[in-house]
């Protein structure tokens, strides 16, 4: 089977105000005029989300709640990231995990959510610097990507984000090999999970991603795209990364 189509997500993280619309347009542009060779994201905060769409770039969510409406002051449910046009939504990204306590359980149940309502669920993975201290990366890796898939997802509206917490916004990433031999892991486990559909599965890398060191890390067996940060924030930044696939 041939690779899948990549995807290459630019989450904004907590920037941006609607003075960014000119951002977008100027993507939009980039990508109009000088193409794409894989499909291109833009996760903004969701304050944005109204003054983005519609632009031209897919827009998707950070984060969404596991219920689809109720008493949870200041979430925001997959429903509403679905009213509001979305197709995607990251969930369980290691600054959630880690600072709002988010289990691999809750992770699969947001994950679930979001398919609930037709978005495709970007189950973001990784180990922190302790555990790749230790040696514990590949058993990290697995039980979070076992943990965090719902029995109900499909090949077709999950995607998988290998973003070591260590490389996110340090300018640190691992090398092609170290890379290699996670997401061939987590193909693994896609295949277990999916069958022969798991080939089918994205598995972005995530973690100091920019145009200077896209190619090498994009050209890596088993990366499917790129889930990016800081580089997502610039239009032009952000296209040199998106240029890899031309
Ligand atoms: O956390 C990330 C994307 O979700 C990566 O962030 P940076 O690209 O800024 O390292």
């Amino acid at each position: 089977m041939t690779a899948p189509k990549a995807l290459v997500a630019g989450n904004w993280k907590m920037n941006g105000l609607t003075s960014s619309v000119g951002e977008i347009e100027k993507l939009a542009r980039l990508v109009a005029e000088k193409g794409a060779g894989c499909d291109v994201l833009i996760c903004p905060p969701a304050t944005l989300i109204s003054n983005l769409s519609g632009k031209g770039i897919d827009i998707g969510g950070q984060d969404c709640h596991m219920a689809v409406s109720g008493a949870h002051t200041g979430d925001i449910s997959a429903a509403m990231l679905k009213d509001l046009g979305c197709n995607y939504v990251i969930v369980g990204h290691s600054e959630r995990r880690a600072d709002h306590g988010e289990t691999n359980d809750v992770v699969k149940a947001k994950a679930l959510a979001a398919q609930d309502q037709g978005l495709t669920a970007i189950i973001c993975v990784g180990e922190t610097d302790a555990e790749r201290e230790d040696g514990s990366t590949l058993d990290v890796v697995t039980s979070q990507v076992r943990g965090s898939i719902p029995e109900t997802a499909m090949a077709d509206n999950t995607v998988i984000a290998y973003e070591p917490v260590w490389a996110i916004g340090t300018g640190k990433t691992p090398t092609a090999d170290d890379v290699a031999d996670v997401h061939a892991v987590i193909r693994n486990l896609l295949m277990d999970r999916f069958g022969d559909a798991g080939e089918k599965v994205r598995i972005q890398y995530g973690g100091s991603v920019k145009a200077s060191n896209a190619a090498e890390l994009m050209s890596v067996p088993n990366v499917n795209g790129a889930l990016v940060g800081g580089a997502s924030l610039k239009a032009e930044d952000f296209y040199g990364i998106i240029a890899t696939y031309q």
